[in-house]
């Protein structure tokens, strides 16, 4: 099976394209890509960054998508509006599922999409989605809202799968609490939860970009959707639970970890 990621590159390898290929491999999926930008990036933040221009990511995808049998392909740093409106103007005829992870701010506080962009993403290419991945900060974006409360979370993932798109997984990573619980929103089905025990650590680099890869690759083995986020959201517990300890500061999360643990993570779907 083949997957792809549109997205930036991490020196520092924890998150952007080093998390996604690493993810893809781990799940049995070969991963091909198509970087946006580049960043100087380690676990202490990102000190620079590089973007290729719109047609140099439109040469990457047709390359791709000339050669491969693509099942799946996930977005992450997009960076600016004209990448975004190339990746649209590629995909929105293909009938591949697409994956959205709508990276806005490295968890360091640097900006990894431009306002402009932002607006873009949310209009044109949200609607060609199969699911889209928001953290709580990021569906504050997309939807103008605050959200706190369950109430709020169950409004932002309504307003946000009309805007065309099948499945909406809003994270509870950045939210308080025992537990970190995300909120899958499915057309046409009742919302579900997933609930694991939250984790105390500062290594969770990359957290959204190996969560959003992991659903990419169970879509590209052709697992249904509720299987593969709910696999997904294994992977990325597992990657938190069993810290490398890289670096010397927010580390990377540990993409080893699934193959070699995965009989011990409980995921609760309420
Ligand atoms: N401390 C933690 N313990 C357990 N799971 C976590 C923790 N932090 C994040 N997660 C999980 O990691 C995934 C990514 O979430 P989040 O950190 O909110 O995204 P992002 O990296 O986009 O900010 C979600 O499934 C979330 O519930
Ligand atoms: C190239 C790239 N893509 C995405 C992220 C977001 O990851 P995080 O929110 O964990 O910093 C990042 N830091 N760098």
């Amino acid at each position: 099976m083949i997957a792809c990621t549109i997205a930036g590159s991490d020196s520092g390898g924890g998150a952007g394209i080093q998390a996604d290929l690493k993810t893809f491999q781990e799940l049995r999926v070969f991963g091909t890509s198509v970087i946006t930008a580049l960043t100087a990036q380690n676990t202490k933040g990102v000190h620079g960054i590089y973007p290729a221009t719109a047609d140099f990511v439109k040469d990457q995808l047709n390359a791709v998508l000339d050669d491969f049998d693509l099942k799946a392909v996930k977005t992450g740093m997009l960076f600016n509006a004209e990448i975004v409106e190339t990746i649209v103007s590629v995909l929105e005829s293909k009938e591949i599922p697409l994956i959205l992870d709508p990276v806005m701010i490295a968890k360091g506080g640097a900006s990894l999409l431009k306002e402009q962009a932002t607006i873009a993403l949310k209009e044109k290419l949200l609607p060609v989605a199969t699911v889209c991945t928001p953290n709580i900060p990021e569906a504050e974006v997309l939807t103008g809202l605050t959200i706190k409360t369950e109430e709020e979370i169950k409004f932002a993932g309504e307003y946000l799968l009309n805007l065309g798109m099948q499945c909406v997984v809003i994270k509870g990573g950045h939210l308080a609490g025992k537990h970190a619980i995300d909120t899958v929103f499915i057309r046409g089905e009742k919302p579900f939860k997933m609930k694991t025990e939250r984790l105390k650590t500062i290594h969770t680099h990359g957290t959204g970009c190996t969560f959003s890869a992991a659903i990419t690759a169970e879509i590209a083995k052709g697992k249904p959707l509720k299987i593969a986020i709910i696999e997904a959201k294994k992977f990325v517990q597992l990657a938190i639970r069993y810290p490398l300890n890289i670096g010397h500061g927010f580390g990377p999360t540990n993409h080893f970890a699934y193959q070699e643990h995965r009989g011990i993570c409980d995921v609760q779907v309420i």
